[in-house]
């Protein structure tokens, strides 16, 4: 079973506005809700892919009952913490360009906090646990870790995607599966990535210093992945773009359930560009058989030389 932990869901509150002006009254096309959140996303994803997996995290207040009812009627399993707060509502606007605002983490108790820790815990070694997206400030600085230590006592393996600081306090943990985009491993190195060359470059820092494999997803310019055996690009196929929202959890998630289902990490990383793509080509998240489509039309080449 493929755990995601959400510690920061969110409602994404998608609102599509024709010429968006800042300062004025603008009045929306559409407006829809959907439960977010990335290990949410994922899990989403995941279940459409036909993979076992769970959601958990915190969740509370009328958000958290929607985030709820929304993954129920998708048929997706989910064992959220109840929190006394209210899960945070994103917004994402649709314009001439794509603005995002991701709300504040409500806060979490201590006892909430314990309890989650405790439900990690139970993992087994047939199990994963992915923890996605922002830690709640209210969270001790090692919070994320600590789940990690308590699912990896019975060996469930362990799969990252956070960024900035949440991301760095993780690496020493030695993820299975880490998946920045070129910004946020910029970011995590102080550096400029522009090219493939430069991410598969910096990728191979993570897995020399102990993270097994890595993708660094580039947008519309495709993603690359490394590994100790090597390093791969991929292009994005081209497509009419509708919502990049939850592209790259989209990307995460099929490469978690193409391992677990026995491919090869490089075999399983096409199938991820596929999945990122396949989404940013739909409105909501990718269906299987849209990554199935858009499989046939990504290209990934291996890199002549390791890590370059
Ligand atoms: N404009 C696009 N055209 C085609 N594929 C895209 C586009 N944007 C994203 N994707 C696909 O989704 C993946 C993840 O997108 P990216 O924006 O890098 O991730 P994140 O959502 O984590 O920032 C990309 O590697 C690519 O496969
Ligand atoms: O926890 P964060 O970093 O604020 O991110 C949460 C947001 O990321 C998403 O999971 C989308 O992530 P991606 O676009 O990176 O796949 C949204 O559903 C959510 O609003």
């Amino acid at each position: 079973m493929i755990y995601t932990c959400t510690l920061n869901p969110a409602v994404d509150y998608v609102v599509r506005v024709e010429d968006f002006q800042a300062g004025g009254l603008n009045r929306s096309e559409s407006a829809d809700m959907y439960a977010g959140g990335k290990g949410i996303n994922v899990s989403r994803v995941l279940k459409r892919l036909g993979s076992d997996t769970c959601a958990i995290g915190f969740a509370g207040g009328f958000t958290g009952e929607f985030i709820k009812n929304e993954l129920d009627r998708e048929g997706v399993f989910h064992r959220f913490t109840s929190i006394q707060g209210v899960t945070r509502i994103n917004v994402k606007l649709k314009s001439n360009a794509e603005t995002e605002i991701n709300g504040p983490a409500p806060a979490i108790s201590e006892e909430d906090a314990n309890r989650l820790v405790q439900l990690t815990s139970e993992l087994t070694k047939r199990d994963w646990l992915h923890i996605g997206g922002s830690v709640p400030s209210s969270l001790p600085a090692d919070y994320a870790g600590t789940l990690i230590d308590a699912a990896r006592s019975q060996g469930a393996r362990v799969v990252v995607d956070t960024s900035g600081a949440a991301l760095k306090a993780l690496l020493p943990y030695n993820p299975f599966f880490v998946k920045p985009n070129h910004h946020e491993l910029s970011e995590l190195f102080d550096t400029e990535i522009n090219t493939k060359e430069e991410a598969a470059f910096i990728a191979k820092k993570l897995v020399d210093g102990g993270t097994e494999n890595v993708i660094v997803s580039m947008g519309g310019d495709g993603a690359v992945f490394v590994n100790k055996e090597g390093a791969y690009y991929a292009e994005s196929p081209k497509g009419t773009v509708k919502n990049t929202v939850g592209a790259g959890d989209s990307m995460v998630a099929a490469f978690m359930a193409k391992i677990d289902a026995g491919l090869k990490p490089h075999e399983a990383f096409h199938w991820a560009v596929a999945a990122g793509s396949a989404t940013a080509f739909s409105d909501d998240l990718c269906s299987k058989a849209e990554v199935e489509d858009v499989y046939s039309r990504v290209r990934i080449v291996k890199a002549e030389q390791e890590g370059k």
